[in-house]
This record gives C-alpha cells, sequence and structure tokens, in this order.
C-alpha cells in the first residue's frame, strides 16, 4: 500500500480503502492493534459511571463537550482518546483541523441505533472505530435527500437529541419508501477496523443500525471482512466453499447472530467552537 509520512505518522492513501460504489465511504481494517484496543476498552470501563448517558436502546459516554446549534462548549478530550484522534486526523488527511468530539457508544447484542443523519454541526466527514464485536452499519438513500429535514417522529429521538447533546437528523418512521432500493448497502464493521463516511454517503444518506440480534450480510459492500468473519465464526468450517465461489456462500449463509457486547467510538470536529 502506498503510504507518505505526515506527521510522524504514516498517510494513508485513503482512496485505496473505498468499499461500495460511493467514492465517500472508507473502510479501514485493522487501524489499531488488539492491544490498542485493550487499552480503549480499559479507559472507557474505568470512566466513573455518571459518564454514561441512558438511552432508550443504549448507553453512551460523550467527550468534547455539548453540541448545539450555536456550535460546540468545548471540553478538552482526555489523552487516552486524542492519542487515537490524532492518529485518525493524521493518517487521514480528511479533516481540516484536530477532531474535537467524540461519542461512545455501548450496543448490547439486541440494541441498535436508529437510522439519522448525523446533522449540520459537525463537519462532514465521520470517523468511526469499531471495537469488541461485529456489526453491520445500514446506509439508506435519505427519502428527502439533498435537504437536511428536521426530526418529526422517530422513536428514540427526545432521549437521543438530549442525552448525547449532538444535532440529529433521525428518520422521520414514514412510509416514504427510499428513493431507489438499489442503493442501499451496508458496511460490515470488525472489531479495530475504522469506517469514514463523508460528503455525499453524510449528506445524501442515513445511517443505522439494527436493533436485532440477527444481522443481514446481504447488503454487505465489503465482502473481504464477510469471509474474515466466517472463518471466525466457523474455523474448521468449509473455507474451501468459501474461496471458491464467495457469492454463492454468503447467500447460503447470510445471517450474522450477535452474542456480545460492541463499543464505538463516533470521532467528528465541530468546526463552530460557541465559546468563541
Ligand atoms: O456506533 C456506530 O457505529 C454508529 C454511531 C453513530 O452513528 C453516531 O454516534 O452518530
Ligand atoms: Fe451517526
Amino acid at each position: 500500500m502506498e503510504e507518505e509520512k505526515s506527521k510522524g505518522e504514516k498517510r494513508l492513501q485513503v482512496n485505496d480503502y473505498v468499499v461500495g460504489s460511493l467514492p465517500t465511504v472508507i473502510y479501514i481494517p485493522n487501524f489499531i492493534t488488539e492491544s490498542e484496543q485493550s487499552q480503549l476498552l480499559r479507559h472507557i470501563y474505568e470512566v466513573p459511571a455518571s459518564r454514561w448517558k441512558f438511552l432508550k436502546n443504549r448507553r453512551l459516554q460523550n467527550w468534547g463537550g455539548v453540541v448545539h446549534e450555536k456550535g460546540l462548549l468545548p471540553q478538552a478530550l482526555p489523552s487516552w482518546l486524542t492519542k487515537i484522534t490524532q492518529r485518525i486526523g493524521q493518517q487521514t488527511g480528511l479533516f481540516p483541523l484536530p477532531i474535537n468530539h467524540v461519542l461512545i457508544n455501548e450496543y448490547l447484542p439486541d440494541q441498535g441505533i436508529m437510522p439519522h443523519q448525523d446533522g449540520p454541526a459537525y463537519f462532514p466527514v465521520v470517523a468511526i472505530l469499531s471495537l469488541e464485536s461485529p456489526i453491520t452499519i445500514d446506509f439508506t438513500p435519505h427519502p428527502r435527500s439533498k435537504e437536511f429535514e428536521t426530526p418529526m417522529e422517530n422513536k428514540d429521538s427526545t432521549l437521543y437529541e438530549s442525552a448525547s447533546g449532538q444535532i440529529n437528523s433521525p428518520s422521520t418512521e414514514s412510509t416514504d419508501s427510499p428513493k431507489d432500493e438499489h442503493h442501499q448497502f451496508s458496511v460490515l464493521l470488525m472489531p479495530c477496523s475504522l469506517l469514514i463516511f463523508k460528503d455525499q454517503a453524510y449528506i445524501d444518506y442515513l445511517h443505522g443500525i439494527e436493533d436485532s440480534e440477527s444481522l443481514s450480510l446481504d447488503k454487505v459492500v465489503n465482502i473481504s471482512e464477510v469471509i474474515k468473519l466466517k472463518e471466525l465464526q466457523n474455523p474448521c468450517g468449509s473455507l474451501h466453499a468459501v474461496t471458491s465461489d464467495v457469492t454463492q456462500d454468503i447467500g447460503q449463509n447470510n445471517i450474522f447472530q450477535r452474542t456480545s457486547t460492541r463499543v464505538s467510538l463516533t470521532c467528528r470536529l465541530v468546526l463552530k467552537d460557541s465559546a468563541c
């Protein structure tokens, strides 16, 4: 992989990591090592219990300050987080300023996050680091893409907005069908991986995780990760079938059963600092 040096960190050629048909969805496997994952998890679970905010179907920690319409009421990120956010900034080169906001979401196997947009408070690039267990994140064209809508009604919007401190535009639970079913896709997020989505994927798509213990691999665009997952689930299984006919194998067994907790770090940049 072609790489160049940038401020002590190797700059990745992010275009080499584009998955699916949108050029603005980037998936980097093994962005951190397993030992870095363990260190992060240790920090996450060592914080005082009061750091956790409980939502209807998951809990989260908010780091960096409170996000509201006027911008961010900033609070410095702890060093165990800046270690990783600086690396994301330097290796991807996709953030014009240091990442200043991190949400840590914890999902039990039957928990997810409803389809939503992250909204205009953030610079339109999101980096999501996945820890502990795999999950699929689904992208759906916004029913009214191109224009930013405010929420009308949704399952957990009140809790989500107040407790997470972010300005979100969750899906409206409307019966509108997406503009083009064929443009729905999923990305399989393995532990230690980094997902980045930006621009069109940020603005014209909703993203979400089903609150179900069974996740479909049908629409996954990063197929090589599906193969890895199947190897993990069935190390002595029919590997030859996987390598000889990937599509057929995925078609035969395309449900992934979640059995353990997943933790994610959503790393973003709030451009407006409301303290200024
Ligand atoms: O946990 C994830 O992968 C998604 C989190 C997310 O979409 C958010 O925090 O806005
Ligand atoms: Fe999000």
